[in-house]
């Protein structure tokens, strides 16, 4: 879709989306529990992002019970056994849907085809095949790419993961050893990047009553032979969408308008919470309380940000760089790469059509701030939705109308992002479909 997006200022309430990681996380945990008695868990405050979708077809497929509302779920779980009525397992353009379902597919013996699309296909699976390699597990693909053949079933014991890669594959295996049946030890090779991910992971599986032992991220003990357990749980507002509209905030060029996000969570684990120690070092002046947020427009000025435990909010901070007074450099962005799209890349180009000076150095994207976008130009979002609604802000900067294609990538993780962008006063016009 292809969409005009005139300049506008962004003003008034949001309420910000669910959080797309605690949603696949409780989604997944209450699948796997025992459905004795058709006991069910009941999930709150859910969005069906094609992401979190996509997640709850294939737990259905493997046998939970889900009756689907239209913000919540309830699920009578399989009680720990995947048994999938159909070997074929569609993850569409989900990296979480993925890394974290291939272990959990194969505790017990199975044959699963893991499809994907976009640039999913492409997107690293190897600290999944050196277990296979390891335990003999069978698995077939064309040049590392999907789809993957997988047939086997895991056994407990040792397993090794580096940490910086991606810390989805971790997530992965502790859902899956505590099924198994016998005790497992995971060990986490060099530096664990995107650690606030395994917080979640061990906040919704303790509330499921699955038990590990963290020795300090460092190697994780898990008991096997345990239980999921059903729950209730309603999900908090998402640390990676709030970035958006704080940005929006605090770049606004009228300076009476302000922003009040509400549904975030103040004390929240999400490690994207960290946009707000980061803007506030910029200068950003943001009123916090326990569950909402108000930004005010505001001067900003460049910084370093280290990005490797917070890769999502990386192309938004990109746009806010770009318009704070002097340098801004997002450092450790490796894994950026590796995302929808290779986020360095595709951020840095699309900015910089817009007006914007940003450059890629290594795994870095060093900007040098300008007073404002020119606009006038048609971007794309490289079928990428962090870069579809990071555009959408910057456009509200621009002198000129943009046009940017790819737009309907957003629902990947926020299907009604233009419905809220033009509440808040954005204006847009559909070009093509
Ligand atoms: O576990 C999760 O919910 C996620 C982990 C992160 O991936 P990496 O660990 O690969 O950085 C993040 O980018 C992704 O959007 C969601
Ligand atoms: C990288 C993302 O998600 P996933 O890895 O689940 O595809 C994202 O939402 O930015």
């Amino acid at each position: 879709m292809k969409i005009k997006i005139k300049p506008s200022t962004l003003n008034g309430t949001i309420e910000i989306p669910p959080s797309k990681s605690y949603s696949h996380r409780a989604v997944i945990a209450a699948a796997l529990a025992e459905g004795k008695d058709n006991r069910k868990s009941k999930i709150d405050n859910l969005k069906f992002s094609v992401d979190i979708t996509t997640t709850t077809d294939i737990m259905e497929n493997w046998g939970a019970k889900i009756n689907r509302e239209e913000s919540s779920l309830e699920i009578v779980g399989n009680s720990e056994k995947v048994v999938p009525k159909d070997k074929y397992v569609q993850c569409n353009e989900s990296g979480s849907t993925i890394r974290f379902l291939i272990p959990i597919g194969i505790t017990n013996e199975n044959e699963l085809i893991f499809d994907g699309k976009g640039k999913l296909v492409d997107r690293p699976l190897d600290s999944y095949y050196r277990i296979f390699d390891e335990q003999e597990i069978f698995y077939k693909n064309e040049n590392g790419k999907l789809p993957l053949e997988v047939k086997g079933k895991l056994k407990p014991g040792n397993y090794e993961i580096d940490g910086n890669i991606s810390s989805q594959f971790i997530t992965g295996l502790l859902y899956a050893l505590p099924l198994l049946d016998g005790d497992s030890k995971l060990i986490i090779n060099k530096n664990l990047e995107s650690k606030g991910y395994i917080d979640l992971t061990l906040e919704i599986l303790k509330l499921a009553g699955i038990e590990i032992m963290n020795n300090d991220y460092k190697s994780f003990d898990i008991r096997g032979n345990q239980i999921y357990k059903p729950f209730d749980y309603t999900v908090e507002g998402d640390y990676s969408q709030v970035a958006f509209w704080i940005v929006a905030g605090i770049i606004s060029a009228n300076r009476d308008n302000e922003i009040k996000c509400l549904h975030v969570n103040k004390n929240s684990l999400q490690g994207d919470r960290e946009i707000i120690e980061i803007v506030e070092r910029m200068g950003a002046k943001l009123e916090i309380f326990y569950d909402y947020l108000i930004v005010k427009p505001s001067k900003t000025k460049g910084t370093v940000i280290d990005i490797s435990q917070c890769p999502d909010i990386a192309p938004i901070l990109t746009v806010l760089g770009a318009l704070s007074e002097g340098e801004t450099r997002i450092i450790n962005g490796e894994r950026l790469r590796i995302k929808e799209s290779d986020r360095i890349t595709s951020i840095k180009t699309e900015l910089n059509k817009l007006g914007a000076n940003v450059a890629e150095e290594g795994d870095s994207l060093i900007i040098q701030g300008v007073e404002g976008f020119r606009g006038g130009v048609t971007v794309n979002a490289w079928n990428d939705h962090r870069i579809a609604m990071s555009l959408a802000i910057a456009s509200t900067r621009c002198e000129k109308e943009i046009i940017l294609e790819e737009a309907e990538s957003v629902r990947k993780s926020y299907p009604h992002f233009w419905d809220d962008f033009v509440r808040m006063g954005g204006e847009i016009e559909a070009i093509e479909k």
